[in-house]
């Protein structure tokens, strides 16, 4: 069971379970010391994990090997981002975990991480549902350039901005722009549920979380309502958006939210669909906290060679 105190945001682990009047008696010595006046406070809420949901962001793809912003351009897995997507499916059965639906999005790096995890897994009929709604976040002008350089000649800061913040949209992508055919030529986008007119030419990550919500709520939620362990199979900045949603991350707060590519993360829900502990990165986490640092360092200025 899990503790919550969603008045502090601050939330409690034990392997037994806890009944509230017995949270400040020795059982709950590893509480720490300053959590446990909190916990004695009116504001408790005993809240039970009722459904598993797993993220996961692609495999590395060719161009978050060359430091390019990939986003809507079709990139594929590289030879490490395949590896990524099978050592992903594969601690995810040594764990025991098993899979009812995977959604992914329209982008192949998304898809075939889902395939090479449900391999992995020996998984493979498990239906897979894609939509645009989980594409990564279209980043617009930018997409294409390489990070570093673009850090050199408008400073980390904006880089950092354009990539993380909540609300600042990158200049929209017009029709002179060298991918602009290569996307909106592309058959696949004349299949999703909005005009290919109506589709993005960028977005914020605010953005992202408006085109996302209204397929979450109508396709993943029921899913997940019924008792289905699903996988959602997309990007970094869409998992973001999804996070934040689902976390009730603040904007402030999501700008230090970095996700490694083919860590899978899995969080714990209760009935309403709210996380009743952290998020939990699967895997070696001296290994994740090096892959998220390298995720961030990709914003810091370098002459490209
Ligand atoms: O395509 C992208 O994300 P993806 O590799 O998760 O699909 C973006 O270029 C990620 O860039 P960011 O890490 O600067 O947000």
């Amino acid at each position: 069971c899990y503790l919550d105190l969603s008045a502090k945001r601050y939330s409690v682990h034990s392997n037994t379970s806890i009944h509230p009047s017995r949270l400040a008696d020795k059982q709950c010595s590893t509480i720490p010391k300053n959590a446990r006046g909190i916990i004695q406070s009116p504001l408790l809420v005993l809240r039970m994990s009722k459904y598993r949901l797993f993220l996961l962001r692609h495999g590395e793809g060719a161009w978050n090997k060359e430091n390019r912003f990939c986003s809507w351009v079709d990139q594929k897995l590289s030879e490490d981002g395949v590896k990524e997507a099978r050592d992903c499916g594969r601690l995810l059965k040594e764990q025991g975990y098993k899979f009812d639906l995977v959604f992914t999005s329209i982008l192949s790096r998304s898809v075939h991480t889902a395939w090479l995890v449900l391999e992995a897994m020996g998984q493979e009929w498990v239906p897979v549902v894609k939509s645009w709604r989980l594409n990564e976040r279209h980043y617009g002008a930018l997409i294409g350039l390489n990070r570093a350089q673009m850090a050199l000649q408008h400073g980390e800061e904006k880089v950092k901005l354009w990539r993380r913040s909540y609300n600042i949209t990158p200049p929209p992508m017009d029709e002179s722009h060298p991918y602009f055919p290569e996307i909106y030529n592309d058959r696949r986008y004349t299949t999703c549920d909005v005009p290919k007119e109506k589709l993005p030419r960028a977005e914020s990550l605010k953005e992202v979380l408006d085109r996302l919500l209204p397929y979450w709520d109508s396709a993943v939620v029921p899913e997940i309502r019924k008792g289905r362990t699903v996988l959602i199979s997309a990007h970094g900045n869409s998992c973001r958006a999804l996070l934040k949603h689902l976390e009730g991350i603040s904007d402030e707060d999501i700008v230090s939210v970095t996700l490694p590519t083919g860590i899978p993360v899995l969080l714990e829900l209760d009935e309403n669909l709210k996380p009743v502990k952290p998020r939990q990165l699967l895997g070696d986490q001296a290994k994740i906290q090096v892959a998220i640092k390298k995720v961030e360092d990709q914003g810091k200025a370098k002459q490209s060679t």
